[in-house]
């Protein structure tokens, strides 16, 4: 198991048979602050992937805490069940005791799978909750900034394909229409985007994107499953699930770029050599999803969507700095980006070490 979790501080299996629940809590790294990162619910297979994933997931967060300069550290948790059945407010209460018995190391809100709303259950029980309502004293569906930092990586990733941020007359990929991807879909009609290619599990989902085209008079093309890597589309935008940048699905892809919200998307970091190598730009996940994130760790100062609004525009030139990193260090955009995070994490760890109460966050409003 040590070796499992190699490069994790902890990892806390949560078993609570009167509701069902059965979670992991993973915290890579608090050199920065207190874990923060969202709680995905899946009906996983085994609970080894469960904990691969979390183990995934909440390393990512590191990285993504860094690159998006905020004083949190990487965590993450996962739930085991199906979101469409095996919900309940005790469940998300008893979920709720187990992040409050971690005394402020860990902060969790959404992930895929979860709501705002779901959370709010928890909240009675924690305070150590971000993300849900602003009734709530929360700042709101984090999935919004989300969607708006995947628009300002496309703007940036358009500006290098073709000169221009602007995002019309292009096609588009979307896999996954749930909380950011149909956000992501309905700003890119908005802007002008040529046509759609979009997949989804839910029908619902599908129908919804398609009324939204007739509606906006874009042309909406419904592929199932894994016909969206084949698509003749210029971006894929990757918005579900993690791994689906692999030895399989890079064969078929032909777009000119990859940038999109989903965590993970790289099965292993070699993969980004291999898009490289077709000559696809890839934008690193955890850059352009960082608008939620971005979003939930503003709340501890009291949230403020302008402030977030500003740092998530800073998506726009991180990415841009990171491409031109890359190209000129020949390295991949994922080289580029863990080396530029891991040395922000050295000097910035050190200083908080200097400077800093050990009990971060030093803002937090709600304890
Ligand atoms: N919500 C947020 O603010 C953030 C989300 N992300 C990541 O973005 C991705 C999407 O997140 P959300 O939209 O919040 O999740 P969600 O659960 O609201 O939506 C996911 C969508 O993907 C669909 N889906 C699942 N498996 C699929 C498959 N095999 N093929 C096609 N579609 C599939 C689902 O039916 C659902 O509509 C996840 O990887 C998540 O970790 C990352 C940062 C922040
Ligand atoms: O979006 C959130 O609620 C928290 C941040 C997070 O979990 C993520 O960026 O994956």
């Amino acid at each position: 198991m040590f070796d499992k979790i190699k490069g994790h501080e902890q990892v806390v299996f949560c078993n609570d048979e009167e509701t069902g629940l059965k979670a992991i809590i993973a915290i890579h790294n608090t050199s920065l602050g207190p874990a923060l990162g969202g709680c995905r619910m899946q009906p996983y297979a085994t609970v080894d992937d469960a904990l691969e994933d979390v183990l995934r997931l909440s390393r990512g967060m590191t990285y993504k805490c860094a690159a998006a300069d905020v004083d949190f550290g990487g965590g993450k948790a996962v739930i085991i069940g199906d979101p469409a059945k095996d919900k309940s407010p005790e469940l998300f209460r008893s979920f709720g005791q187990f992040v409050e018995s971690l005394n402020g190391r860990f902060y969790t809100g959404t992930d895929m799978g979860t709501t705002p709303e779901d959370f709010v259950h928890a909240l009675k029980e924690t305070n150590c909750i971000v993300g849900v309502d602003e009734v709530y004293g929360g700042s709101g569906d984090s999935s919004i900034p989300t969607a708006q930092g995947v628009l300002f990586g496309l703007q940036a990733t358009n500006q290098v394909l073709y000169g221009t941020d602007l995002l019309s007359d292009k096609t588009y990929a979307i896999q996954g229409l749930g909380k950011v991807g149909a956000k992501v879909a309905d700003q890119l009609m908005s802007a002008g985007a040529k046509k759609l290619y979009v997949t989804d599990i839910n029908p619902l989902a599908l129908m919804d994107v398609q009324a939204l085209g007739v509606k906006r008079n874009v042309e909406i093309e419904i592929v199932a499953g894994d016909e969206i890597f084949n698509t003749d589309a210029d971006v894929f935008i990757p918005c579900a699930l993690g791994g689906i940048l692999n030895d399989r699905t890079i064969d078929q892809l032909h777009v000119k770029a990859v940038v999109g919200s989903a965590n993970n998307q790289l099965l292993s970091e070699h993969h980004a050599g291999m898009l490289k190598e077709k000559g696809i730009l890839y934008a690193p996940d955890y850059i352009v999803n960082s608008g939620g994130l971005i979003q939930v760790a503003d709340e501890l100062y009291v949230p403020n969507k302008e402030r977030v609004l500003r740092q998530t525009k800073a998506i726009y030139t991180s990415l841009l700095n990171i491409y031109k990193r890359a190209e000129e260090g020949g390295m991949t955009t994922v080289e580029a980006s863990n080396l530029f995070c891991e040395q922000r994490m050295k000097s910035r760890a050190r200083r908080n070490s200097f400077f800093s109460h050990m009990k971060r966050p030093k803002w937090a409003v709600r304890i």
